[in-house]
């Protein structure tokens, strides 16, 4: 009897997966139209008593499917962007080129999507314009960075200059987040009204005490493995901290500070104890919904005590205190205390969630193979100089199973588009099971009853011939 299990069968009979017919590192000058997709394409609701599910919940398809359709958006031509530079190409604005711009520091700066020539990923590519580097070593900080991997931090992974935006620019490159939003975008930025019970009303920005809290922990754990690596973060604001996912934020543009003001020495205690001070501003700014929520101290504190919890309030003025040198990230855990665990659920509740999931469409690959081989027999034009190979011996059962699975029709002639009926013929066939069915052919003159077990078995057969060939 054949193995059940197709891992378990000789790679002869493993349908091949030839890496080198792909093309990573996908042409600059491709380009084309998307059509807007279906995300719900293939799943009709279903009733929550059936437990089994056979793909991903619609909601984390959809969200994966943008991510990946930002990944290959392209940027319209005649913005006069470098073709490549350094190994990375097709270039794609994340800000609108124009718009009102904030400085960054004493520069200009600008976001990138830009593919790798060397491994094919999509990273960020954060320019500062005009900038003139004095000294290599100010580099030296940036090598320190990228190799500190945290799960808050969006990784550094280098950065050089370029003459290739017909300027001097500094280009320091991180990790690509698709889809991710700016702390100031999700929650600062004005809301515009919306229509409720017929009348035009204000969108509230108000941010959960849960969810401050949440990003209070993982930004502090940030912070902490910043200072444990002898660094200081140096840019804490809500225009670069980044939502990456369900309520995962991470710092970005780290690093970036550190070139840009290498000449002025600082001390790094010092720059840590800024960090604190940056943070409590950021708790403030978050719990007022204000990016000036610091212009007027008192009130953002009235506010904080007003909307949320007196221990929150502890945490912020106890970021923004002068609390002398030996103040440190280390002193917040102890004032968070069990909330700590709580995230720690979260997190761990939010890992269960997704292997759900992807048990969900662990099946998903076995019955590709099984529909590739199909595709390999059927229909084939011609096989070892005989023109009717797919069409007799084994062969024409296999074309007997493929009608009888995707070419049915009810009594009224209509075809039988029911995902279900394939999904349990394929388990069966694969499984080998010896339930029979009755294989009619399309003149009605033929009929045969068979197993899945030997409709697995011709196939087998027939593509081990054709493997063998
Ligand atoms: N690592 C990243 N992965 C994915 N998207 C990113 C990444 N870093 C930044 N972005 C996106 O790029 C856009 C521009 O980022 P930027 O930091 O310039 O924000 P900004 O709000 O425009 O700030 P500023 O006004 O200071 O330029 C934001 O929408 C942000 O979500």
């Amino acid at each position: 009897m054949s193995s059940a299990n197709p891992y378990e069968m000789p790679p002869e009979h493993m349908l091949g997966y030839d890496g080198a017919a792909i093309d990573a590192y996908y042409s600059a000058s491709l380009t084309y139209t998307r059509q807007p997709l279906n995300y719900h394409l293939y799943t009709l609701p279903r009733p929550e008593a059936l437990a089994h599910k056979y793909f991903v919940s619609d909601d984390i398809r959809e969200e994966l499917q943008k991510r990946s359709e930002t990944i290959h958006t392209t940027a319209p031509p005649g913005l006069g962007l470098p073709e490549e530079m350094q190994g990375y190409h097709t270039l794609v604005p994340l800000e609108p080129i124009g718009a009102d711009r904030r400085k960054f520091g004493n520069w200009y700066s600008m976001v990138y999507r830009a593919t790798s020539s060397t491994d094919g990923s999509t990273y960020i590519l954060r320019r500062v314009e005009n900038f003139r580097l004095m000294n290599q070593s100010a580099f030296g900080a940036i090598e320190t960075w990228s190799r500190l991997r945290h799960p808050n931090i969006v990784s550094v992974h280098e950065a050089f200059t370029t003459r290739a935006f017909n300027d001097n620019s500094l280009v320091v490159v991180y990790d690509d987040h698709p889809n991710a939003q700016t702390l100031y975008e999700a929650h600062i930025k004005p809301k515009a009204p919306q229509f409720q019970n017929g009348r035009l009303q204000a969108q509230s920005n108000r941010i959960s005490e849960r969810t401050i809290w949440s990003y209070v922990i993982q930004i502090a754990n940030a912070i902490k493995a910043v200072h444990d690596a002898g660094l200081a973060v140096r840019l804490i604001d809500p225009t670069k901290i980044l939502i990456t996912g369900r309520n995962r934020v991470r710092i970005g543009s780290c690093g970036i500070v550190d070139v840009l003001m290498h000449d002025l020495h600082s001390d790094i205690s010092f720059m840590q104890q800024d960090d604190l001070t940056m943070f409590g501003a950021l708790v403030f700014m978050l719990c007022c919904s204000n990016l000036a929520a610091m212009n007027n101290l008192q009130k953002a504190i009235d506010h904080l005590g007003r909307y949320y919890s007196a221990d929150l309030k502890s945490v912020a003025l106890f970021l923004i205190s002068k609390g002398g040198p030996h103040k440190n990230i280390g002193q917040l855990f102890d004032m968070i205390g069990s909330r700590l665990l709580t995230e720690l659920d979260e997190a761990q509740n939010g890992v269960d969630r997704l292997e759900n999931e992807l048990m969900s469409e662990l099946e998903n690959g076995r019955l590709v193979r099984l529909l590739c081989k199909f595709g390999f027999i059927n229909e084939r034009p011609e096989h070892n100089h005989e023109t009717r190979w797919s069409e007799t011996g084994d062969r024409y059962i296999v074309k007997l199973f493929r009608d009888y699975v995707f070419h049915q029709v009810d009594e009224l002639g209509r075809p039988v588009v029911n995902l279900t009926h394939i999904l349990t013929c394929l388990n069966k066939l694969d499984a080998g099971t010896d339930e029979r069915i009755m294989l009619v052919s399309r003149d009605e003159q033929s009929c045969l009853v068979v197993s899945y077990r030997e409709v697995k078995a011709c196939i087998e057969s027939a593509f081990s011939e054709l493997s063998r060939g």
